[in-house]
């Protein structure tokens, strides 16, 4: 239970500031997260890590020589925001490319992606790996859809080391994939976490029993079982890890790296106990346990659990895995900063409100009634999000979505304050939405207002059928950024047959009614997912589990939907132009 806080919302902000006050010789703050205090040596490969905060000493706690440059940092459990990473990759690139590397969640794929399609357009060389080392959450045959655990640690230490020797940056990607590939998790938890300012944990596990497969963001396990002795524990995590040693490897005779990682309510001394049993196991097993690491390198936040990691060494990964380091929570031999000391980065300046015409800023102030509406219903409805979401996922689309729809009214507010136009208000808001919630849905959202902002423009006031035209844009990224189709239990499901049912009846029913069939359809088909297995997102790994339950982003964007109807009839509010009919 977090106890320590001010305001909840400032928890991840304010931990960044002490993080960098504290740790003044290794880090500078920079917009996004925090970078190396000394330049990267010109010419060298730049590796920038990250992910959600809530996993200290990951990943902040790993930037500093012969390891990362940087870390993006995102709102806890909540991956950064493309533009995070963006800024916090320029902040450290020094010619010779960055090496964007995190564990493999949705939210964080799509963020990262992103910025390493704006880095390459501006011609910065970039390339990505995302750590897949949870052996629980798909089998082997589906190895790319695992997610990063406590293996984070030796697929950044790899690359770290990689960079400092001044290998290339397409050398340095090639290690940290071996790494990856060589590297197997797999996580237990007692109690689940609960993050600051909330009144429940993210999730139970009953007294007296254990998750088996747990993630690093409480995501329900995928088995559960009586808590075994410390023996019984070690047996368990070793043995599995043992039924899957890297192709090419044989165990017998192999060299490995063994973490037993705490997640942050378990006590040293306990995993101290454990990894005597897990010591004994390998060398049963003809392992030799080399540099074993016990503590906490990647928590969940105050979760008590515990993962294993296994990290087959060849000669090279050895090297580099021994190679000397100084990050505030890794350190040995002797490294030092060559670069000259830089100080903290702050925001680019705020950009300057595009002309728009008298109709469009009567637009802007629909939007942001729309975008007041969508605040309420979200804020009336967190708590209820969170709980579907919880179900088969980590517990937080009530709190994503609150952070983006607030900072989406805000930033929308202040642009209809400075006269923007209905698009740049979308726009707007859109970005501050991705930025500040960070996570799968705030990335889709903020694409979504994106897209729609620009169908929308500035010029005139639109109508029926340039907003179905917009919605129809919005639906088009999100589909071609998320993969996602219909059927795979996301908010694709709810999003399809809105955007369908608006361009259909825009011409015959003008805004308002064809909006509320549309929402309606939305509703129906959100209430429909219940039905569904997830084939996408952090429920994947628990379909069976969400069975009976609908999907928590379809039911968010149904909500919002209908929230927004409730704006488009109103009297009082400036009117959408409607459609010819
Ligand atoms: N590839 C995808 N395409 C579209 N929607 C997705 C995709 N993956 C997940 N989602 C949606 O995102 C929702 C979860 O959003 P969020 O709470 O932000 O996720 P997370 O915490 O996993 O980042 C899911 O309920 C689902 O509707
Ligand atoms: O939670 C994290 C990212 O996952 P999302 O899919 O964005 O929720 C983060 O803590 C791990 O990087």
């Amino acid at each position: 239970m977090t106890r320590l806080f001010n305001d909840p919302a400032a928890f991840a902000d304010e931990m960044t500031e002490g993080f960098v006050a504290s740790h003044r010789r290794w880090v500078r703050r920079v917009p996004g997260g925090v970078a190396r205090r000394t330049a990267t040596r010109e010419g060298g490969a730049a590796i920038v890590v990250g992910g959600g905060s809530g996993h200290y000493p990951a990943f902040a706690g790993l930037v500093g020589p012969g390891l990362a440059h940087a870390a993006a940092m995102g709102n806890l459990f909540a991956s950064p925001s493309a533009q995070q990473v963006h800024s916090v990759a320029k902040s450290v690139e020094a010619g010779g490319g960055v090496l964007l590397a995190y564990g493999n969640y949705a939210g964080d794929v799509l963020h990262f992606t992103q910025a390493q399609e704006r880095l390459r357009a501006e011609g910065i060389d970039c390339l990505s790996i995302a750590v897949t080392d949870d052996v629980s959450s798909a089998s082997l045959a589906e190895k790319h859809k695992r997610r990063g655990i406590a293996g984070d640690l030796t697929v950044f230490k790899v690359a770290g080391a990689a960079a400092e020797e001044g290998r290339p940056l397409a050398e340095v990607h090639a290690l940290a994939v071996r790494a990856n590939e060589r590297t197997r998790s797999l996580g237990v938890a007692f109690t689940g976490c609960t993050l600051p300012g909330a009144r429940e944990p993210l999730f139970t596990v009953p007294a007296g029993r254990m998750a088996v497969g747990m993630g690093i963001h409480g995501e329900p396990g995928i088995g559960e079982q009586d808590v075994p002795t410390a023996d019984g524990l070690a047996e368990l995590l070793v043995s599995r890890l043992l039924d899957e040693v890297p192709e090419g490897v044989r165990a017998s005779g192999a060299r490995v790296v063994p973490i037993l990682n705490g997640l942050g309510g378990v006590k040293y001394e306990e995993l101290f106990v454990v990894y005597r049993r897990v010591a004994e196991l390998l060398a049963e097993a003809g392992i030799e346990a080399v540099d074993p690491q016990v503590g906490e390198l990647v928590t969940s936040f105050d979760m008590a659990g515990t993962s294993l990691t296994l990290f087959w060494l060849d000669e090279e990964l050895e090297r580099l895995w021994l190679a000397p380091v100084d990050a505030p929570t890794f350190r040995r031999g002797s490294v030092e900063a060559e670069g000259d000391v830089l100080p903290d980065a702050t925001a680019a300046a705020e950009a300057d409100v595009p002309p728009s015409s008298a109709e469009s800023r009567q637009s802007a102030a629909r939007v942001l009634a729309a975008l007041e509406a969508a605040r309420a219903t979200i804020d009336a409805n967190a708590d209820e999000l969170g709980r579907i979401d919880s179900v088969a996922g980590d517990g937080d689309h009530g709190i994503g979505m609150q952070r983006g729809v607030h900072a989406a009214y805000d930033m929308a507010r202040d642009g209809v304050a400075h006269g923007a136009g209905a698009g740049t208000a979308l726009v707007w808001a859109g970005d501050a939405w991705a930025d500040k919630a960070g996570g799968t849905s705030g990335a889709l959202w903020g694409m979504a207002l994106r897209a729609l902002g620009e169908a929308v423009g500035d010029d005139d006031a639109p109508d029926a059928a340039r907003v179905a035209a917009g919605v129809a844009a919005a639906a088009d990224a999100i589909v071609g950024f998320g993969k996602a189709q219909i059927g795979d239990k996301t908010l694709v499901d709810a999003l399809l047959p809105f955007s369908s049912t608006l361009t259909q009846r825009a011409a015959s029913a003008g805004l308002a009614g064809a909006w509320d069939e549309a929402a309606t359809a939305a509703e129906r088909a959100a209430a429909g997912t219940a039905n569904l297995l997830p084939r996408m997102g952090r429920a994947r790994p628990h379909a069976e589990k969400s069975l009976g339950t609908p999907d928590a982003g379809a039911v968010s964007l149904a909500l919002v939907v209908r929230a927004v109807h409730t704006t488009l009839t109103r009297n009082e509010a400036p009117e959408w132009k409607e459609a010819e009919v």
